[in-house]
């Protein structure tokens, strides 16, 4: 078999992985009668993604069970919650959302350069880092 051919470019490599969650919110700040002010439900998705250099043991930039592992104990405190009651979280928009599970992942080896949280099939934020 031909052996696998280094590319000529130098690659940026990023990860992700998808998680979800069901959860109830409601937007406290939203104008009168706006639809959102009363409590209802989204079935979440998260998507995070990290970039690093792919270790040339494993030939991965992290494990994904590792980004998993992060996401454990924010699992447990978004699911099945209102969200409006976590810490930090009690004007729960997307945007919001977002920021929040930004500032709580790092890992040693890999940066986290998104996170995307969608609440509905067409409705999604998506946060990155500034550069610089
Ligand atoms: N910029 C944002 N706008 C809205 C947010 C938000 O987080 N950021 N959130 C909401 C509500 O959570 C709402 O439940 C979701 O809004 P929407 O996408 O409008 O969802 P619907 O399924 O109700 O969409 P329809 O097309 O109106 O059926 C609102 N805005
Ligand atoms: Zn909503």
């Amino acid at each position: 078999m031909e052996p696998v051919s280094k590319p000529k470019v130098s690659l940026v490599t990023e990860i992700s992985r998808e998680f979800t969650f069901e959860a109830a919110h409601f937007l406290p700040n939203v104008p009168p009668g706006h639809k959102c002010s009363r409590v209802h439900g989204h079935s979440y998705r998260v998507e995070v993604t990290v970039r690093g250099p792919v270790d040339p043991h494993y030939g991965w930039v992290v494990d994904f069970a590792t980004l998993t592992e992060a996401w454990q104990a924010m699992h447990a405190q978004l699911d099945h919650r209102l969200l409006n009651d976590v810490p930090g979280l009690e004007n729960p928009t997307s945007e919001l959302l977002a920021a929040w599970v930004f500032g709580k992942l790092s890992f040693p080896t890999a940066k986290v350069v998104k996170i995307r949280v969608a609440e509905t099939c067409t409705s999604q934020c998506v946060v990155y880092p500034e550069e610089g």
